[in-house]
C-alpha cells in the first residue's frame, strides 16, 4: 500500500516521513495553504528523498506558467491536480509534461463516484477526498473524512489513494475496511496547521504497520 505525506516544508519532516516507509512525498504549492512551498523550497527537499519516495507536486487550476516553473524547479514524478480541472486539462498537462497524474476528486456519496468515468484512461490514478467544509479557502487539507464506506464498490481495477482526515486514531479503520491501493494525509500529522510534527508521522506508521498486520493475521 502505498503512502503519502503531503504538505512536508522541512528537511526533519520529509525524515521522518522517509524513516516511516513514506511512498511519496506531497509538496503543496497552492498560495493560500499553510502548506505551501515555493518551488525552489520543494526543489530542495525532494532531491535529498530522490530514489527513496515518489515526489508528488499538489497544484490547484495552475496555469501553464506556474506549472512550467514547478517542474522545473522540483522535477516532481507525479502531479497532484487538486482544482477543478476538467478532463481535458488533466490530458493537456501530462501531454505537456509527460508526467503521471493524480486527480483529486472530492466524495461524500455513491453520486459522486459518477465524475470519474470522464476521467477514466486520462488520470493516472485518483484521490479521494473528503467535500471542504462552507467557507474553507481549501480545497484540500481540511482533516476531514468521508463516509469511506462510499468507495467499498469501488471497482477494484479503479486505482486511488485515500484521504481526508485521516490519521494514527483512523488508518486502522480505513486499511481494515477498504484496503486502499494507497493512503494520502496531511493535517493529521501536524501540531498546528501547516506544522508537521516527526513524532505524529512515525505514530501514523506504526498504527498503519499493526492495521496491517492484523488484517494478514
Ligand atoms: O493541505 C492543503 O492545504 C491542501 C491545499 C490545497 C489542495 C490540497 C491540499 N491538501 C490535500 O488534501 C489532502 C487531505 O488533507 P487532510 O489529511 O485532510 O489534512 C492532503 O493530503 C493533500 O493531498
Amino acid at each position: 500500500m502505498d503512502i503519502k505525506i503531503c504538505g512536508l516544508k522541512t528537511a526533519e519532516t520529509v525524515a521522518a516521513a522517509l524513516d516511516g516507509g513514506a511512498s511519496h512525498l506531497g509538496f503543496n504549492f497552492f498560495a493560500r495553504s499553510p502548506r505551501y512551498v515555493t518551488p525552489e523550497a520543494a526543489g530542495g527537499l525532494r532531491h535529498a528523498a530522490r530514489g527513496r519516495a515518489e515526489g508528488v507536486a499538489v497544484i490547484v487550476d495552475a496555469d501553464d506558467a506556474f506549472l512550467d516553473e514547478i517542474v522545473s524547479a522540483m522535477s516532481p514524478d507525479m502531479l497532484q491536480l487538486h482544482g477543478r480541472e476538467t478532463p481535458e486539462r488533466v490530458a493537456a498537462v501530462k501531454q505537456r509534461y509527460g508526467l503521471p497524474v493524480m486527480k483529486a476528486l472530492a466524495v461524500s456519496e455513491p453520486a459522486d463516484l459518477e465524475r470519474i468515468g470522464p476521467y477514466l484512461g486520462v488520470a493516472d490514478r485518483f484521490l479521494f477526498d473528503a467535500k471542504p467544509p462552507k467557507g474553507s479557502e481549501l480545497p484540500g487539507g481540511n482533516g476531514l473524512a468521508f463516509d469511506w464506506r462510499v468507495l467499498a464498490e469501488l471497482d477494484r481495477g479503479v486505482d486511488y489513494m485515500l484521504s481526508g482526515g485521516l490519521g494514527a486514531a483512523n488508518v486502522g479503520d480505513a486499511v481494515r475496511l477498504l484496503d486502499p491501493p494507497g493512503i494520502d494525509l496531511s493535517s493529521g500529522v501536524e501540531s498546528a496547521p501547516g506544522v508537521k510534527d516527526a513524532g505524529l508521522i512515525a505514530e501514523f506508521f506504526a498504527a498503519v504497520a499493526a492495521a496491517r498486520t492484523e488484517r494478514i493475521a
